[in-house]
């Protein structure tokens, strides 16, 4: 069942074209990694795909009311900013928001989905905190977990590991592909090839102003598409715990 769908999409900031005619449909039950170099327009992508810049062709989210937005997609930004000195468990619980009534009460439903992502999120420790007051990976597990409880059809992050320490970039990871193989579509941005090498079902590579592969990791990941797009050498190997995928020397 297609999730999304954006047809022949494309940025241009500051007259300067960031990519264009970008056509991909992505399906329930997916979990795909956005990867490509340092400014080939992944975070744009991202950002014109839910509407929120100017871009050309198609989105099937573009067009959406803000709330129906919230209560299709959870998106969390690259920049994590908390503003308010609100506890954790407090910040998590704002992830309802699109759905609660006029009168604002949290039902008992929504505090159990509450529950159980602070739990999933490993942050039943830090509840009672400030999350203004947290270190920057326990703001990312925070803001992670406001998405999550979203519940919503659609997850879409941008470099939601970056910052995490190895567990908790591995148990995010987990957290995301199970949503996923839950009937969900989730699309991360990702520069740690690694993660993406294990846990994606479906890699596209971003670069040269266009999606240049689009398939499943071992194909998107291969020795000539990353010296061409990222510049790299790589080693890769089907191993009995999984994929294992390292890059290895700046080449070219
Ligand atoms: N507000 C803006 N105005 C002008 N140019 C911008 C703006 N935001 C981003 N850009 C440019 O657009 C290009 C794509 O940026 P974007 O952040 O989408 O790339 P990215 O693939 O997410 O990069 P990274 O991996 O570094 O996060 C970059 O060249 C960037 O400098």
């Amino acid at each position: 069942m297609t999730a999304f769908e954006l047809r022949d999409l494309g940025v241009t900031l500051r007259n300067r074209e960031v990519f264009r005619r970008v056509s991909l449909t992505i399906s329930a039950g997916e979990m795909v990694g956005l990867i490509g170099p340092n400014g080939a327009g992944k975070t744009s992508l991202m950002r014109a795909a839910l509407g929120l810049i100017p871009h050309s062709g198609q989105s099937s989210l573009a067009n959406l009311t803000a709330r129906d937005r919230a209560r299709t997609v959870a998106w969390m930004p690259q920049a994590r900013e908390i503003a308010w000195p609100v506890t954790v468990e407090r910040l998590v619980a704002l992830g309802r928001l699109p759905h609660l009534s006029p009168t604002g009460a949290i039902p008992e439903r929504d505090q159990a989905l509450i529950d159980q992502v602070i739990d999933r999120m490993d942050l039943g420790a830090l509840r009672l905190r400030a999350a203004s007051r947290l270190s920057g990976g326990e703001q990312a597990r925070a803001l992670i977990a406001r998405a999550v409880v979203q519940d919503t059809p659609i997850l879409m992050a941008d470099e939601p590991t970056a910052g995490l320490d190895p567990a908790h970039q591995i148990s995010t990871m987990k957290v995301f592909r199970d949503l996923a193989d839950e009937g969900r579509a989730v699309l991360v941005s990702l520069h740690d090839l690694g993660l993406a090498a294990r846990h994606c079902t479906r890699l596209i590579l971003l670069a040269e102003g266009g999606v240049i592969a689009d398939g499943p990791p071992a194909q998107v990941l291969s020795a000539n598409l990353m010296a061409r797009s990222f510049g790299i050498s790589v080693w890769h190997e089907n191993t009995v715990s999984g994929p294992v995928f390292q890059p290895l020397e700046v080449v070219g």
